[in-house]
């Protein structure tokens, strides 16, 4: 498996990794990774000790080492689905400059897979998971299932650096595509990558540039349609 260490200094160009997955490198400026940290923040701020709170959530598998914050609708997991209301609680709206990212993500996507063309301008965010990962936390290979929509998925990393990686569709087994997303970073899953298991195998420690805005950690926020 390669290391974060073989990525450092290596020339990243935009590109397709397989089919309908795209890695968009450094398509944040710092300006836009600091103010979607402080935006995220000031929302986890406003819904902290309600049920729609930032947190860990259990699922079949144990408690995830990562803590979610839900936008738009509430990502529920007993079972998996999203709601609009959460132990009565409404669930914070997906922020307007949610929807312009997605846009401006999905033009660059497009020109670089044929799979995720037509998605620009086409593609609704209603739903918005923003991902802590601490020090130390994973996210174990699974499929984003719970959206019926056939929408992409579009991800961006601020923060410390992690091991991105994307397996296939059909199985949990490899072969796999590793890739290191850094602070800025974005990554466009769609087509035929739609339903592909994908996880973060490392999260590496005080590698995120001053300008995010984070102490530690990592921030991923991804953005999705639900419906048709
Ligand atoms: O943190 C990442 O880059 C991936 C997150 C993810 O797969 C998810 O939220 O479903
Ligand atoms: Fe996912």
């Amino acid at each position: 498996m390669p290391t974060l260490f073989d990525a450092a200094g290596l020339p990243r160009p935009p590109r397709e990794l397989a089919p309908g997955a795209v890695h968009l490198p450094g398509f944040l400026d710092a300006r836009q990774q600091s103010a979607l940290v402080t935006q995220a923040r000031e929302i986890a701020r406003s819904v902290a000790g309600t049920p729609v709170a930032m947190a860990r959530p259990r699922t079949r598998t144990g408690r995830m080492s990562v803590h979610i914050l839900s936008l738009g609708r509430h990502w529920a997991t007993n079972p998996y689905r999203y709601v609009r209301e959460f132990e009565g609680v409404p669930v914070p709206p997906i922020p307007a400059n949610y929807q312009e990212i997605v846009d401006a993500v999905l033009v660059a996507a497009g020109g670089r897979s044929a799979a995720l063309a037509p998605w620009a301008g086409r593609m609704r965010a209603e739903v918005a998971l923003v991902n802590y990962y601490p020090p130390g936390s994973r996210m174990g290979l699974h499929v984003d299932a719970d959206e019926v929509a056939e929408a992409p998925v579009v991800s961006l990393s601020i923060g410390d650096t992690a091991l991105f990686r994307l397996g296939r569709a059909e199985e949990r087994t490899g072969p796999f595509v590793d890739v290191p997303l850094i602070s800025g970073d974005a990554f466009v899953f769609g087509g035929p990558a739609r339903r592909a298991f994908h996880g973060i195998t490392q999260v590496e420690d005080g590698t995120a540039p001053a300008h995010a805005g984070l102490k530690e950690g990592r921030i991923n926020i991804t953005i999705r349609q639900v419906d048709y």
